[in-house]
């Protein structure tokens, strides 16, 4: 039996107290990224996406308060990649023998909400989630060269591999790395950023908006970067607003609207037929699809109502929306007509958080790919 590695979090919920005010910046996210997969994390601007990200990472400031779980649950048997970079250090959060672990490969769980920072600075930042920066031009220290910067982070993460080696994984030649950030082209910045990233082989990739103010070429190639480290075993939680980026490389897209996740679907299934009001909505603004906006703004942060947050700006709303939706995995959706009473499988099912969930075949959109690309 080899159990993949995942992060699964469950009620995760960050408050900030404010003077006066309460902001309410997650409240009870649900959702898993399994090695192999790549879950892309999308929602407007303000919705709760950079602090979930940061509370994973144990980086929010003090006024934050977290409850709630997320279990990173490093697997027993199905390798990262093709060559592994580092035997993780087995020195801390050990129940079980130090043989035991050498045998299996593997690490104890931790809950990240609960970890105390040490072991979050010790033992998974940089070496079980590695982070891609936001802006990696900015990231980069501007007065060393890049090879510098990664032979630093591999020092400090015990990684006996060579800046060569891991900028080749990368995509970049030796030489690239004895440039200093400034003379880096915006594509090759995004490799050594990626580089650093991976520095401690880490099993999940946590990008915040990896693609802000990158052209259309450089963001298909970090989304193909994505992929890649997906592909090669690695679990990728990609966060965006570009629903395109996040169309070209997640396996599952999870939808974030006022601090809860709404909508858990599998890619193919969403971008076809979305079942959330507010994920159809969000597909109809594209301008490759109706290029209709949803009318009225979100909700402030720190005034939510006690119902459906989506309730004033949903065309389907009830009496019903004044009490929260949970989210719930949809019965199976009817057979299509044509497909031979074909069932669809288990893997096509959305979850929603909605009393009144869209059917499948209920909004139809034609895809342009032509205009999209
Ligand atoms: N330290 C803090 N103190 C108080 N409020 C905060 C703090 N950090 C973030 N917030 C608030 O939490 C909410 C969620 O912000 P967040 O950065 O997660 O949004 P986002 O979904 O990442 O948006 P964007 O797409 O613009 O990056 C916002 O209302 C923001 O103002
Ligand atoms: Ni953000």
């Amino acid at each position: 039996m080899t159990a993949p590695s995942r992060l699964r979090v469950d009620g995760l919920t960050v408050r900030f107290h404010l003077s006066g005010a309460t902001v309410q910046a997650v409240t009870d996210a649900r959702f898993e990224v399994r090695q192999g997969e790549c879950l892309a994390l999308v929602g407007e601007s303000g919705c709760g996406k950079s602090v979930m990200a940061h509370a994973l990472l144990g980086l929010l400031p003090g006024n934050a308060e977290v409850t709630g779980s997320a279990w990173l649950e490093s697997g027993d048997g199905a390798p990262i990649g093709r060559s592994p970079l580092l035997a993780h250090s087995t020195d801390n959060l050990v129940p079980r023998s130090p043989a035991a672990l050498a045998a299996s490969g593997s690490l104890p769980p931790v809950d990240l909400v609960a970890a105390p920072e040490e072991v979050l600075a010790r033992s998974v930042r940089g070496r079980r989630i590695g982070l891609v920066p936001q802006s990696p031009a900015t990231h980069l220290t501007p007065v060393r060269t890049a090879r510098s910067q990664l032979e630093e982070a591999l020092r400090e993460l015990g990684n006996p591999a060579s800046a060569d080696d891991l900028a080749a994984r990368a995509g970049l030649r030796p030489a690239d790395l004895d440039r200093y950030p400034h003379e880096l082209s915006g594509g090759m910045a995004q490799r050594v950023a990626n580089a650093l990233a991976l520095a401690g082989d880490p099993w999940l990739i946590l990008a915040d908006e990896p693609t802000s103010g990158l052209d259309r070429p450089l963001v298909d190639a970090t989304m193909a970067e994505l992929r890649r480290l997906a592909d090669d075993g690695r679990a990728v939680l990609l966060i965006t607003h570009d629903l395109r980026a996040a169309e070209q490389v997640a396996d599952r897209v999870a939808v974030m609207y006022a601090s809860r996740v709404v909508s858990v679907a599998p890619a193919a299934a969403f971008f076809a037929g979305p079942r959330h009001p507010y994920a159809a909505g969000l597909l109809d603004a594209l301008p490759s699809r109706r290029f209709t906006p949803i009318p009225g703004r979100p909700p402030e942060l720190t005034r939510l109502p006690d119902g459906c947050a989506f309730l004033p700006r949903c065309e389907r709303a009830s009496a019903a929306c004044e009490r929260v939706p949970e989210l719930a995995e949809l019965p199976e959706p009817p057979v299509p007509q044509g497909s031979g009473g074909r069932v669809a499988p288990v893997s096509d099912r959305q979850e929603v958080a909605c009393h009144h969930p869209l059917e499948p075949l209920e909004h139809p959109l034609e895809l342009d790919h032509n205009a999209a690309r």
